[in-house]
C-alpha cells in the first residue's frame, strides 16, 4: 500500500521550498519596493507637468529629477537582488528535489518498476518545467499581483472617477484568464503525457538499437514515433494558442483601459476635475495596474504544464513507498539466512492470471536450492520476491523469521547478494563495478570476490586489470565475462544469501563447468537460490525445488527429487 506523505517540511516540493522560506520573504519585501518606486515615476511626471512647467520652476525639476534618479537606481538594484534571490532558491530547490527524485527511483520498488523507462525519464525532465517555474524571475510576478488594488487605490486618490476604466477592465481580464484555466490545463496534462509516450518510444529504441538495425522493427518504431510526434505537437500548439489567448487579452484590456482613461480623462480636463499632468500619470498608473495580470496570463500556459509537472512527480515523490514505511520497523544488521515462504501467491498487476499460487517451503541456513522448471513457470519470479523487488499479493516471504517487507531495504541489500538474469554493468572500471556491491570493501575482499567468481582470471589478462575503463552496460566485455563479474559484485558483500537467476547460461559447457567449480567454493556455507536449466549447475544443489504452472510440483533433498522426476519421465 502506498501512504501519501504529509505536507509539510518533509514533503518532497513543500518541503525545500520552505526551507528558503527566509529568501522568499526577502523576495516578498523587494517586491513591495519596487511596487512603490513604480508609484514615484508617474508622481514625478505629474508634479512636473502640473507643478514645474506652468511655473517654469527649473530648480525644483532638477531636485525633483535627483530625486527620481536615486529611486530608478534603487528599483535597478532590487530588481537585480530579486532576480538572484529567486535564482538562489531554485538552485537550493533543485538540489533537495533532484537528490530526492534520484534516491525514489534508484530504490527497487514495485510501482516504479510497471513505468516504462522512457516515461520514467519523461517525468523526471518535466522537473525542469517546474524548476524553470519557481526559479525564474516571472515568478516574482504573483508578488506584484496584490499591489494591483494599490495602483488602482492610487489611481482613485489622483484621478477620481477615471480609476473606474482599470477598476472594471482587471476583473474582466482575470475572469477570461479564469474561464480558460481549465481548458489550458486539460491540454497541458494532454500534450505532457504525450511527451512522455514520446520519449518511451526513443529511450525504448535507443535502448534497443542493435536489435532494432538487425530487424525489420525500424519502420514499426518510427511510424510510433511519428504518431506521438504528431500527436504531442498538435497538442502543445493548441495549448500555445489558447494560452497565448489569455495574455492577448490581457494586453487588449491594457490598451482599452489607457484609451478609456485618455477619453474620460479629456472629458475631465474640460470640466476642470483633472489636469494634465493627473492624466499623463493615470495612464502610466493604468500601464502599471494592468502588468501582473499580462505577465501571469502569458506565464498561464507554464505554470498549467508546471502543475501537471508537479502532479506527475507527486506520483513518483509524494507517496511513501512500501520500503521506506517498513524502513522504520525492523533492524537486521546480519541475516543468518533462514528462508521461508508461507503460502504466498503472487500477479502481476494487469494480468488476469496468478503467476504463483500457494507457495511454500523452508530452507535452512546455508542450504543451496536449485529452482527449475518449465520456460514462464514463475522461477524469475519466484526470485524476484525473495529480493524484495515485488511482495506478495497473500502470504509471506519470511527471512529469519521477519517477514521480507519488515525489514529495512538497507539491511536486506547488504545481506542478500543477487545476480539477476542478464546482469547490467555501468561505466566506470571493474573495481567500481564490483564494489557497488559493497563500496567500503578493502583490495583485498575485491581481489577475493574476484577470484571466487572467476573473474580474476580475464581481468588479468584485460589492460589495466581491476582499473580496465569500461562505457555503458560494460559492452566492451563478453557476456561471460559481465556476468563473472557481475557474481563478484554481489559476492564482495560477503551476503549470507546469495540468489542467481540462470548465471551460467551465456555460458559454454567447459565455461559453466569452471564457473560451478567457483561457486561451489564461494557459496559454501551461504543460503544459495538459483534459477537454473543446466544440469551442470544441479551439482551445487542440495535441495530442489520444482515449479510448473506456478505452483510447486516438487520440493525436497536434490537426490529424491530427481529420482521422482525421473520415474515420472
Ligand atoms: N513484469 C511482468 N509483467 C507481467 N507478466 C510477467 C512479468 N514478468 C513475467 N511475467 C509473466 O510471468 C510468468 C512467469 O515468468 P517468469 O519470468 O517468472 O518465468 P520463468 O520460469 O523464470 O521463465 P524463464 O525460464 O523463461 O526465465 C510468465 O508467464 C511471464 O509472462
Amino acid at each position: 500500500m502506498l501512504k501519501p506523505m504529509a505536507v509539510g517540511n518533509d514533503h518532497w516540493f513543500f518541503g525545500p521550498v520552505l526551507s528558503c522560506k527566509s529568501v522568499y520573504v526577502q523576495v516578498i519585501f523587494g517586491s513591495v519596493l519596487i511596487n512603490i518606486f513604480a508609484l514615484a515615476s508617474s508622481l514625478y511626471i505629474m508634479t512636473i507637468y502640473d507643478r514645474v512647467v506652468p511655473n517654469n520652476a527649473i530648480h525644483s525639476m532638477w531636485w525633483l529629477t535627483a530625486i527620481i534618479v536615486v529611486v530608478i537606481f534603487f528599483d535597478l538594484a532590487m530588481k537585480i537582488l530579486r532576480g538572484v534571490f529567486v535564482d538562489t532558491a531554485g538552485a537550493r530547490v533543485d538540489k533537495q528535489v533532484s537528490t530526492a527524485l534520484f534516491d525514489r527511483i534508484s530504490r527497487h520498488d514495485a510501482n516504479l518498476s510497471r513505468t516504462a523507462t522512457g516515461s520514467l525519464a519523461g517525468t523526471v525532465r518535466n522537473f525542469d518545467i517546474l524548476k524553470e517555474v519557481i526559479g525564474s524571475a516571472s515568478f516574482t510576478v504573483f508578488a506584484d499581483l496584490p499591489f494591483i488594488f494599490l495602483f488602482l487605490v492610487v489611481l482613485y486618490l489622483i484621478g477620481g472617477p477615471v480609476a473606474a476604466v482599470p477598476a472594471v477592465i482587471v476583473p474582466l481580464v482575470i475572469l477570461f484568464a479564469f474561464l480558460l484555466q481549465p481548458i489550458i490545463r486539460r491540454m497541458t496534462e494532454l500534450s505532457q503525457s504525450q511527451g512522455k509516450s514520446k520519449q518511451a518510444v526513443m529511450v525504448e529504441m535507443i535502448s534497443a538499437l542493435e536489435t532494432v538495425k538487425t530487424t525489420q522493427g525500424i519502420s514499426m518504431l518510427r511510424n510510433r514515433w511519428l504518431n506521438s510526434v504528431l500527436h504531442q505537437s498538435k497538442s502543445s500548439t493548441k495549448t500555445k494558442i489558447t494560452s497565448q489567448l489569455a495574455a492577448q487579452f490581457a494586453q487588449f484590456g491594457q490598451q482599452v483601459s489607457q484609451i478609456g482613461i485618455v477619453v474620460y480623462g479629456v472629458f475631465l480636463i474640460a470640466d476642470g476635475n483633472l489636469t494634465m499632468g493627473q492624466l499623463i500619470a493615470c495612464v502610466i498608473l493604468s500601464g502599471r495596474t494592468m502588468a501582473p495580470l499580462g505577465q501571469i496570463t502569458g506565464l498561464l500556459g507554464k505554470m498549467n504544464s508546471a502543475f501537471a509537472a508537479y502532479k506527475s512527480l507527486d506520483e513518483i515523490l509524494g507517496t511513501q513507498s512500501e520500503e521506506e514505511a517498513a524502513a522504520a520497523q525492523v533492524e537486521r544488521q546480519v541475516i543468518k539466512g533462514d528462508i521461508s515462504f508461507k503460502n504466498v501467491s503472487f500477479t502481476y498487476e494487469d494480468q488476469p492470471e496468478p503467476v504463483l499460487t500457494d507457495i511454500s517451503f523452508d530452507i535452512k541456513a546455508g542450504q543451496r536450492m536449485a529452482i527449475v522448471g518449465r520456460i514462464g513457470s514463475g522461477k524469475t519470479t519466484l526470485l524476484r520476491l525473495l529480493c524484495g523487488l515485488n511482495p506478495p499479493d497473500r502470504g509471506a516471504v519470511l527471512i529469519d523469521n521477519a517477514d521480507i517487507r519488515q525489514i529495512r531495504p538497507d539491511d536486506v541489500r547488504r545481506n542478500i547478494g543477487v545476480v539477476l538474469q542478464n546482469p547490467v554493468l555501468f561505466s566506470g572500471s571493474i573495481r567500481d563495478n564490483i564494489l557497488m556491491g559493497n563500496p567500503s570493501a578493502s583490495d583485498e575482499d575485491l581481489i577475493e570476490a574476484a577470484r571466487l567468481s572467476g573473474a580474476e582470471a580475464f581481468i588479468g589478462m584485460l589492460p589495466g586489470g581491476f582499473d580496465f575503463p569500461m562505457s555503458e552496460r560494460g559492452r566492451e566485455l563478453s557476456v561471460g565475462m559481465r556476468q563473472s563479474v557481475a557474481i563478484a559484485r554481489a559476492l564482495i558483500g560477503k551476503p549470507n544469501i546469495l540468489l542467481m537467476d540462470e548465471p551460467t547460461a551465456p555460458l559454454d559447457s567447459s565455461a559453466e563447468q569452471q564457473m560451478v567449480e567457483h561457486l561451489d567454493t564461494a557459496t559454501k556455507g551461504i543460503t544459495t537460490i538459483f534459477v537454473t536449466h543446466r544440469g551442470a549447475m544441479l551439482q551445487l544443489a542440495d535441495t530442489v525445488l520444482a515449479l510448473e504452472k506456478g505452483r510447486i510440483a516438487a520440493f525436497g533433498p536434490k537426490d529424491d527429487v530427481l529420482a521422482a522426476s525421473n520415474k515420472g519421465a
